[in-house]
């Protein structure tokens, strides 16, 4: 099956699917500008660790190619800016950060170059990030999909499919791969209170897929695990220490406490370019804390009396000991994690430095 393009560079700026529509609206923004682009980013109209990456990388080509710079070191300059800008739009996902300073680092080795070839090798390196994250999502499709051959119900949190990558999806890859090998499949989609990337993206995606799925809400899950439903759950990550411990959405800790008290293995999917490995554990991962109307209101509808006090923190962190194994499209990490971490994410610079 084709996928929908997530974001592109189509018609001279970066374009993407307006997640906040779907499942209703399969609606395109065009980025017109930087400030479009960290728009897009921060209020989830695009969000997805490597789905914002890929958004910021196309963000700084387009910094590069709004800036009247005459010269290369003051087309920089801007990156430098962009980058910081962009870098903010949303803290706790590694991918944004690491895309953009992988752009800034293209930059500045290339300053001998005149600035419209400098705007070009940028554009160039921004499709290449686009490029690997999908061959990177089908590796771990093929590396995971050898954990499920005995699986035939997968419990799944938030939306790591191809609406959070490139294309493909991290946690929905191994689930696909077997899918497309006529292995019967079943997922049981939490909906994932409060932004509803669950009910909104994954069941849409898998729908797409033909992938066979049962909507759940959140606080379904246990119910489920405790009858003997839930063979495994697979969640992706937005950033995962340098010891295993990993942040996701909101909800996967409790996941990953229930999986432990049902015996059940709880696998992280995610590419190399989340792994960060300059975070030594998760106390240290920087928890974003988003509008608390996301959880007073579903849509415009309030749900909750006004002037109560709300959290809304967007993710947690889930320590090493609680996860079964890491799937990357360098392979398969099993506990302890630290030094397997360690040298996928130098095979994986090593693979990207030879291309
Ligand atoms: C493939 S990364 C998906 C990751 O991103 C989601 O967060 P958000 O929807 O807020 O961008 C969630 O944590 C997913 O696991």
């Amino acid at each position: 099956m084709n996928e929908v393009p997530k974001t592109v560079w189509w018609d001279d700026v970066p374009c993407l699917i307006d997640q906040l529509r779907l499942p209703a609206m399969l609606d395109i923004v065009r980025c017109e500008d930087l400030n479009s682009v960290i728009e897009a980013i921060r209020s989830m109209q695009v969000r997805g660790a490597p789905a914002i990456g890929i958004t910021a990388a196309y963000g700084m080509a387009l910094a590069a190619k709004r800036s009247t710079a005459q010269t290369s070191s003051k087309l920089i300059e801007k990156l430098v800016k962009a980058k910081s800008l962009l870098d903010a739009a949303r803290p706790t996902a590694i991918n944004l950060a690491w895309a953009t300073q992988r752009m800034l680092d293209i930059a500045q080795a290339n300053a001998q170059l005149e600035p419209d070839q400098l705007r070009q090798r940028l554009l160039a390196e921004a499709e290449t990030i686009r490029d690997q994250d999908e061959a990177m999502c089908r590796a771990i499709g093929q590396h995971g999909k050898t954990l499920l051959a005995q699986t035939r119900n997968v419990l799944t949190h938030c939306n790591a499919g191809g609406l959070a990558t490139a294309a493909y999806g991290t946690a929905l890859a191994p689930i696909r791969a077997v899918h497309e090998d006529g292995q019967p499949i079943h997922v049981w989609v939490d909906e994932t209170r409060p932004f509803l990337q669950g009910a909104r993206l994954t069941a849409w995606e898998l729908q797409q897929a033909g992938i066979d799925l049962t909507l759940i809400t959140d606080n379904m899950a246990a119910y489920f695990m405790q009858q003997g439903h839930v063979d495994c759950i697979i969640v992706g990550s937005d950033r995962i220490a340098a010891n295993g411990d990993v942040a996701n959405k909101i909800g996967t800790y409790g996941l990953a406490v229930l999986a432990k008290a049902h015996n059940i293995p709880l696998y992280v999917a995610a590419p190399t370019s989340t792994i960060d490995l300059q975070t030594a554990n998760g106390a240290a991962i920087p928890i974003e804390q988003r509008s608390t109307q996301e959880v007073t209101h579903i849509g415009q509808q309030a749900i909750a009396a006004e002037g109560i006090k709300v959290a809304h923190p967007a993710f947690d962190v889930t320590p090493a000991h609680l996860v079964t194994a890491i799937i990357t499209e360098q392979g398969i990490a099993y506990p302890p994690f630290a030094e397997q971490l360690h040298t996928m994410v130098e095979a994986a610079n090593a693979a990207n430095a030879r291309q």
